[in-house]
């Protein structure tokens, strides 16, 4: 087996604790991204070593595609309907367990399958644990018809949450804008702090050519944070309204 690197350890480590979860006979979302890859792989093993009768709905067509390859059934999202657990990747996770997700840009489908879960776990390196989201780069999925003018909107719309010159930079891929697996466009925030997630999310969704969003606000139950010695941590949401 070849060696893993510090940082592919610690996503390695975070995937096998998040797989640890998964029961015979649930229904699961599997995330995107290179930790969610190490999931999916984890999870192949676990299903061809005890035969697990699993039900998945995938994140992207990468991760279908490689689930399919290790010898897991994808179903669409409708054909399953309600999903017990969905495992995911982030780019940022605060104290709160709000997330920036969408570098790798799957964050709408991603949203959807974690809005349809009873519960959402994280799996992420240490180097994704922030004191306060922005410096990673928020991605927003827009539709590709008049994006230059849904990108002034969103300028508008930072400007009036006092975010001022703040570059709005279109992804590319081989020189083109890139297309997410609908079809659509990515704009990158370069925010450096977001003061007011929920704030943002709410005004970002209210551009019409907005689809969604990169900020995954109350929707992680759990995050498991691999370390580079392959120690993992957990972080627990704090349920509001709890004494
Ligand atoms: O949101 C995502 C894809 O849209 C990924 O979960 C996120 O980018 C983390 O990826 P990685 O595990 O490769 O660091």
């Amino acid at each position: 087996m070849t060696q893993l690197s510090p940082a592919d350890t610690a996503k390695n480590a975070a995937a096998i604790a998040a797989v640890a979860l998964v029961r015979d006979g649930m229904r699961l979302g599997l995330g995107s991204g290179s930790t969610a890859a190490f999931m999916v792989r984890r999870l192949a093993e676990r299903v061809e070593a005890e035969g697990l009768q699993l039900r998945c709905a995938a994140t992207s067509q990468a991760t279908a595609d490689l689930a399919t390859r290790l010898g897991i059934r994808i179903e669409g999202l409708d054909e399953i309907g309600w999903l017990d657990l969905t495992l995911d990747g982030a780019d940022e996770l605060d104290p709160d367990l709000n997330l920036i997700k969408g570098g790798g840009a799957a964050l709408l489908r991603e949203k959807i399958v974690a809005c349809a879960s009873d519960r959402m776990v994280v799996m992420a390196d240490g180097t994704k644990v922030v004191d306060r989201l922005g410096a990673f780069h928020l991605p927003v999925e827009v539709i590709a018809f008049g994006w230059q003018t849904t990108r002034e909107l969103i300028c508008r719309a930072l400007a009036r949450l006092d975010l001022t010159e703040r570059p709005i930079l279109l992804r590319k891929h081989d020189d083109q804008p890139l297309l997410t697996d609908e079809g659509n466009y990515i704009l990158d925030l370069a925010l450096e702090a977001i003061p007011d997630p929920h704030a943002l999310s709410q005004a970002l969704n209210e551009i019409p050519g907005v689809v969604e969003n990169g900020l995954f606000l109350n929707l992680c139950d759990l995050a498991l944070i691999g370390q580079p010695d392959g120690n993992v941590t957990e972080l627990e949401a704090i349920q509001e309204g709890l004494e």
